[in-house]
């Protein structure tokens, strides 16, 4: 299987086409206010124009109200939403019935949560660490026996550790922030495109 590859915190048409170009199959804007990479709906919308509809646009949000999300959503035209943070079982469904869904679970959630989602129709999970874009990986050795068929990886990926995680772990996807900039909010170009191109060839 192929892995897909999320550069997440696009903040800009040029970090958008940076990443395109790199190989992203999928972009993160970040609408989190608490974010250092903070985006309007006004630019994810025209850098997601800039990329052409066969990169995924990924809307995320940390415990933000349900009609903020979806307004936010649609005026950023994303393709996907990425939800983060204890959030009940109906708002992910109710997220879900207008967007595919990437639900971010913590290591210490899987035991409650992750049975929840399995072959729930639109709501794909992603494990992260506790703290969404905090640059720290995981125990991808603790996590082997637990690690959800079909999930997505995230937490302190970049290119010197993606390929070892992926043999951990063996995720649907790949997704990265804090190890990619040059300062928070803005992409190094040759991490960019030596991290595409570590997942590509793991
Ligand atoms: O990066 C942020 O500022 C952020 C804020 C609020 C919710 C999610 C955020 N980022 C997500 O964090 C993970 C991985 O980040 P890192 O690679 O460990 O820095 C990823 O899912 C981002 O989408």
């Amino acid at each position: 299987m192929t892995v897909r590859v999320k550069v997440c915190g696009t903040t800009s048409v040029h970090d958008a086409v940076l990443s395109a170009g790199a190989g992203a199959d999928a972009l993160g804007f970040i609408f989190a206010p608490v974010s250092k990479r903070l985006v309007s709906a006004q630019v994810a919308r025209e850098a997601g124009l800039s990329v052409g509809p066969s990169v995924a646009r990924i809307g995320v949000f940390l415990e933000q109200g349900l009609d903020e999300v979806l307004r936010t959503a649609e005026a950023a035209r994303v393709s996907a939403v990425q939800l983060h943070g204890p959030l009940s079982s109906l708002y992910v469904r109710q997220v879900a019935a207008y967007y595919p869904v990437l639900r971010v679970l913590r290591p210490a959630d899987l035991a409650a949560e992750a049975g929840m989602w399995r072959d729930e129709p639109g709501v794909t999970l992603m494990l992260d660490a506790p703290e969404p874009g905090g640059g720290v990986p995981l125990d991808w050795a603790a996590l082997r026996e637990v690690f959800p068929r079909g999930a997505w990886l995230a937490g302190g990926l970049g290119p010197a550790n993606v390929a070892a995680a992926m043999q951990a772990l063996s995720p649907a996807g790949v997704d990265a922030v804090s190890r990619l900039e040059a300062r928070p909010g803005v992409k190094d170009p040759a991490l960019v495109r030596d991290f595409v191109q570590a997942a590509r060839s793991s």
